[in-house]
């Protein structure tokens, strides 16, 4: 077994490779999308079902888990992945972007964030330290440093000033992470916002500091395609070649093409799931929303080439139905199709590099799209 939490490379293609991510909990087959599951759920889906459409890791939250129900009692309870019935990698998000996104009343200083909760309005801190608690005594495989990501757009002193802090709750965060977590990772979190010269001086501060892998965040705040691919661009060369980069709250199915052709390993969006439960489809033909009258009498399936049943057994017009209704099983079923969809596309993906055609693979998918009679 290795010691830390190890990248292998299998094969090239261009900037992209696929490989694995090699954990004592199982393995993470690279590019990876992984389910948000925020509150210790991937909402609506059974942790075997989530694993039946193809996930090797999910996503949880500091955040969410600090506030309810507490990362003490989830310890108490055995763990998180106990807790949630999830043997396999969970990676969890150190909470700063959450507090940012999600509290009230919060207020950023050099030593951490100071905030409202948005369930009961208690007061919390939230520091590096803090934080490397909780996600140890969550007993995360993934953890990930405490940051501040900025919004976009932003003036660049803000944007260094973001930067700075970051770096210096980088360092806080490794040494609270310490060096007896064995089979456990640490990741850091490039910032800069889209201004090169910081994204690059960001990225060599903390290879400097020498992470398990690195994350790319500040990204997927509203930025154009474009801002978010160029920052990628910018970045990536000056990451370490054998670890993981995972980009942070991506994205669209065509985001992350785009961005795997550009050499990033990992992926979390809640995109998947969220327009799942809003009765929107992702499928080979394009996106869906069911909602619309056109499929009252669609007696097609989903997607005939899903991995998911649930795709190729019933028709749009039966979904239609149950979103119109508010059934809680349209939910359930809509997010199985969209997790899958983004699951078959990451393995579509993977034997692209594999066989050295993945610009082939991306232009059939995205023709699929274009043309499809969705
Ligand atoms: C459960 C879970 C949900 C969400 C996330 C990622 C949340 C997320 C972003 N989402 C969109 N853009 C994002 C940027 C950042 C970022 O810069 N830093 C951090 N720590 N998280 C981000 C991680 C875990």
């Amino acid at each position: 077994m290795t010691d830390a939490i190890a990248l292998t490379i299998h094969a090239r293609d261009g900037a992209a490779r696929t490989g694995a991510l090699l954990t004592p909990r199982g393995d993470i087959r690279t590019p990876a999308f992984m389910p948000v599951g925020t509150a210790a759920t991937v909402k609506a889906m059974r942790p075997e079902d989530v694993r039946a459409t193809g996930a090797d890791i999910v996503l949880s939250n500091t955040y969410h888990l600090m506030l309810a129900p507490g990362a003490e009692r989830i310890a108490r309870l055995g763990g998180l992945h106990r807790f949630m019935n999830w043997p396999r990698p969970i990676l969890t998000d150190s909470g700063g972007f959450q507090v940012m996104s999600l509290a009230k009343l919060r207020k950023i200083n050099g030593n951490g964030v100071i905030f409202q909760s948005h369930i009961d309005g208690s007061r919390h801190e939230l520091t590096p330290e803090r934080s490397m608690e909780i996600q140890r005594l969550l007993g995360a495989d993934i953890q990930m440093q405490m940051d501040e990501c900025v919004k976009l757009p932003c003036p660049p002193e803000e944007a260094e000033r973001a930067m700075r802090l970051s770096l210096r709750w980088a360092e806080r965060s490794k040494a609270a992470f310490g060096d007896d977590q064995p089979g456990r990772a640490l990741f850091g979190i490039v910032q800069g916002g889209v201004e090169r010269t910081l994204r690059i001086e960001s990225a060599r501060a903390l290879v400097g500091m020498d992470f398990h892998g690195y994350a790319i965040g500040g990204l997927a705040v509203g930025e154009p395609q474009a801002d978010m691919l160029a920052t990628i661009e910018a970045v990536i060369p000056h990451l370490p070649d054998t670890k993981p980069r995972y980009l942070m709250g991506v994205g669209t199915p065509d985001d992350l093409l785009q961005s795997l052709r550009r050499g990033v390993d990992m992926f979390d969006c809640v995109m998947p799931t969220r327009a799942g439960r809003h009765g929107m489809v992702f499928t080979r033909a394009g996106r869906l929303n069911l909602r619309n009258a056109r499929f009252a009498d669609d007696s097609r399936p989903v997607d005939p080439l899903s991995t998911s049943a649930m795709a190729r057994d019933y028709s749009r017009a039966y979904f239609r139905h149950l979103v119109k209704a508010g059934e809680i099983l349209a939910m359930m079923a809509l997010t199985e199709i969209n997790l899958a969809y983004y699951q078959d596309l990451m393995a579509g993906a993977r034997s692209a590099i594999g066989e050295g055609r993945l610009d082939a693979y991306i232009e059939e998918t995205r023709r699929g799209w274009a043309e499809g009679e969705a």
